[in-house]
């Protein structure tokens, strides 16, 4: 282990960062010289909403590449629903058990994440949504949360070990402000010495009256504020927001834009979007719940098998031309004009198709405008 509590990488690559019982039974497999051709498929009994965004795919692919096994699965970025595979693995058991506990925390994880900014994104209804929340992880898994945010529609990322190709999204902490002697001293800093690339977007509701202090900051060159305002001073912060616009237009600064931050919600994001121009979301994005996949055995050297609750037999998701779903035996005929899903990504332990970021969120994209009524 290194500085800080981490496993590292060796650790994930080799399998030893597993749950013990897949050491233990594999070690009596050995001995009894039991290792059966298995399939594996990964699904999600139940989701918190009707569907999620898939994600994690990548670093499922880079753990299992060179390992003596096939994968496939739905490409990154694909909507799924309850019950529905997201990856097969087949192999012998042995040679791919310990892996297990990484693959599925890899995309319970990532996969919660990009659910929660697309839900997040239709929330928004349009307004750029940003990632704010990698403070509330541990800063070792911060430039998956990001991709994955990024993945699921969010706007940009705050953290700087985001992806490449992530646009860095932020505006100024509290402490910013009270570093100075006023609030002016600070807006007019800012304002005059951050990078031209950098957005004036200012904090307005550090001690004041936000509406007085975002007209305040207005007058320093503030592009943007933000209103952050802490739950003990929130009340109703609709209200809040349409006087902070009623003051900014009637002050002479229409387009001074509103950028709300703060323990925000999806239904709290939903009833502001008409008053606010963008979000910034932590907790809610960066702390979702990560999607509950389990991966079970469905068949066993070729002959379908599976324990109860689930159904046995490796299995294709179609999706038809207007969006409607079914999953189908793999052997079954493929419904007509339907588009299957689960496509190979390893095949005797080589890649054939590696994941792609951009791919991934223009697939999630493309289909939030449909998705808005399954809301
Ligand atoms: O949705 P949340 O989980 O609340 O996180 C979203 C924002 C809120 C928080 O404000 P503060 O805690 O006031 O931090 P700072 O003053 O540094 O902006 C910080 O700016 C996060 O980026
Ligand atoms: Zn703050």
């Amino acid at each position: 282990m290194g500085r800080f509590l981490v496993v590292g990488e060796d650790a994930i690559r080799s399998g030893t960062c597993t749950d013990i019982y897949f050491r233990r039974v594999v070690e009596v497999m050995e001995r009894d010289g039991v290792n059966p051709h298995v399939t594996m498929e990964v699904t999600a009994s139940a989701l918190p909403d009707p569907w999620g965004v898939f994600c994690g795919l990548d670093d499922v692919i880079n753990l299992l590449e060179g390992l003596p096994v096939d994968v496939d699965a739905m490409p990154e970025g694909s909507i799924f629903y309850p019950k529905e595979p997201v990856l097969r693995v087949s192999g012998r058991y042995r040679d791919f058990a310990v892996y297990e506990t990484a693959i599925l925390g890899f995309i319970c994880h990532a996969s919660g994440v990009a659910s929660a900014a697309a839900h997040m994104k239709l929330a928004a209804g349009g307004r750029p949504v940003f990632s704010f929340g990698s403070r509330r992880q541990h800063p070792a898994i911060a430039a998956m949360i990001e991709r994955a945010a990024w993945i699921g529609g969010a706007d940009g990322a705050s953290n700087i070990c985001a992806p490449e190709g992530i646009p860095l999204a932020g505006t100024m902490p509290h402490a910013f402000i009270m570093c100075y002697p006023g609030q002016e001293d600070a807006w007019c800093a800012f304002a005059r010495d951050a990078g031209p690339e950098v957005p004036r977007v200012m904090l307005a509701d550090t001690f004041s009256d936000e509406k007085v202090e975002a007209v305040r900051a207005a007058a320093c060159g503030a592009a943007a504020v933000r209103l952050d305002t802490p739950r003990s001073r929130r009340g109703d912060m609709r209200a809040i927001a349409e006087e902070v616009r009623w003051e900014l237009d009637i002050n002479g600064y229409p387009d001074v834009q509103i950028l709300l931050s703060g323990g925000l919600t999806r239904e709290e994001v939903a009833a502001y979007r008409d008053i606010a121009d963008a979000f910034g979301i932590g907790g809610a994005i960066a702390s979702a719940p990560v999607v509950d996949f389990s991966m079970d055995i469905i068949e066993v050297d070729g002959r379908p098998y599976a324990k109860r609750g689930k159904r046995s037999g490796a299995k294709q998701v179609y999706e038809g031309a207007g969006g409607g779903r079914v999953t189908l035996p793999l052997a079954a005929p493929a419904p007509e004009g339907a588009i299957p899903l689960l496509a190979p990504c390893i095949r005797r332990g080589a890649v054939v198709a590696r994941p792609n970021m951009e791919d991934a969120r223009e697939r999630v994209l493309s289909r939030l405008p449909a998705l808005a009524g399954e809301e």
